[in-house]
């Protein structure tokens, strides 16, 4: 692996996620600031070395200087990782948007999206600090395994390809492998609305069903995406990538997956309150599913397993009703591409 250009950094939100990466870019050579929202959180990993309560067991190096304080973690540091949930996001960039540094690359790490303004993160980080560069690092990483040193794949995706190039070189190492992307909006696309995907895969899970229901419920849930994105203006290939099909299948797939174990918990008949507060660490899909059903509404899109999981969530769809609900729908063809059936449906047209 060639030698690696030292960087100060500054990871903001020290949960699983945020944790993980920080100690992997200390590992990897960088000089690096942690900033905790809570100051007990702060305390607790500096005194006890780790973070017990959202990533135990993994040491964290001396090295990583460990802080609530946002003057302190950003003063100096040219790239920032922004670690917080997506629900967060805005008002910690709120909050530490006057002591970036000039030029400070901006690495959104979250997945998810404004519900109130329908916005990726990416647009919403554009919109709070427009001066700086911003890319996103997305794909199928559990902070449990990516912490343990599991060879693990992921993408670094940015407009600029510098950027994107940079975030590339930051991260890269032996057990962390990191492809670049162009197309910024597939890339967010993918990595918040397979939560969603998650969530119903764990019900199907919770509920009983087998390994049928769960390829089935991957395979159209990755194509329900891929609709969205694809009308949205995102590349249908980036769906076929590390951050579309990838993180679908290691969270469906997963027991480290929040949105999974939040699913197996609702479809064992929890509530979400009572599922929420057993997974204990953010459930992403259950604040996506909200902003999902109002952008299928603005893109005119059909996408039914996110539609259901909606309807659990929020309007009461019995449990029992959610494979009915997908099962009994009207009859359809199988739409994995949307120019290869624009060509289907000529061919078919002309032979009549
Ligand atoms: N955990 C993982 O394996 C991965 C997580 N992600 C994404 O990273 C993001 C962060 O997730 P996790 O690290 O898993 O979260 P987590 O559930 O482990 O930790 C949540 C963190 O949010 C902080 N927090 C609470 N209230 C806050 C507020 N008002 N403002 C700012 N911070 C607040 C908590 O103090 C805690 O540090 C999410 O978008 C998640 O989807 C992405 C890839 C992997
Ligand atoms: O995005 C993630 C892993 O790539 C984390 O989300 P989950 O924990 O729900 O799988």
């Amino acid at each position: 692996m060639e030698t690696l250009h030292r960087e100060k950094v500054a990871v903001m939100g020290s949960g699983s996620w945020g944790t993980a990466l920080a100690v992997l870019l200390a590992e990897n050579g960088h000089d690096v600031a942690l900033w905790s929202y809570r100051q007990e959180e702060a305390e607790a990993m500096a005194a006890e070395g780790e973070n017990r309560e959202f990533l135990p067991g993994i040491a964290i190096p001396k090295s990583i200087q460990i802080t609530w304080d946002c003057e302190k973690a950003l003063t100096g540091r040219q790239a920032v990782v922004l670690a917080t949930p997506s629900s967060y996001l805005r008002s910690t960039l709120q909050r530490f948007k006057g002591h970036l540094e000039r030029g400070a690359l901006l690495i959104n790490v979250a997945k998810g999206l404004e519900e109130s303004t329908l916005q990726t993160l990416g647009q919403v980080i554009a919109q709070e600090c427009p001066e700086h560069q911003v890319a996103a690092l997305s794909g199928p990483s559990h902070a449990e395994e990516v912490s343990r040193k599991i060879p693990t794949t992921v993408v670094a995706s940015s407009a600029s390809r510098a950027a994107a190039e940079r975030t590339q070189g930051l991260f890269m190492n032996e057990y962390f492998r990191v492809y670049t992307n162009p197309d910024l909006l597939g890339v967010e696309l993918g990595g918040a609305l397979k939560n969603v995907i998650a969530l119903a895969a764990g019900i199907s899970d919770g509920l009983g069903c087998g390994d049928n229901t769960k390829a089935a419920l991957m395979t159209r849930g990755i194509t329900e995406i891929a609709r969205l994105g694809t009308a949205m203006g995102a590349d249908f290939h980036t769906f076929n990538g590390l951050s579309g099909i990838g993180d679908l299948i290691v969270t469906c797939t997963s027991m480290h997956s929040r949105n999974r174990r939040a699913g197996i918990l609702i479809g064992q008949g929890k509530s979400l309150t009572e599922a929420l507060g057993e997974v204990h660490m953010v459930v992403e899909g259950v604040y996506t599913a909200q902003a999902a059903v109002k952008f299928m509404e603005r893109y005119h899109v059909e996408m039914p397993i996110t539609r259901t999981v909606y309807q659990v969530l929020y309007e009461e769809l019995p449990i029992q009703g959610v494979m009915k609900n997908l099962m009994e729908r009207e009859k359809k063809s199988e739409d994995l591409s949307w120019h290869l059936v624009t060509e289907h449906q000529v061919r078919w047209q002309e032979e009549r």
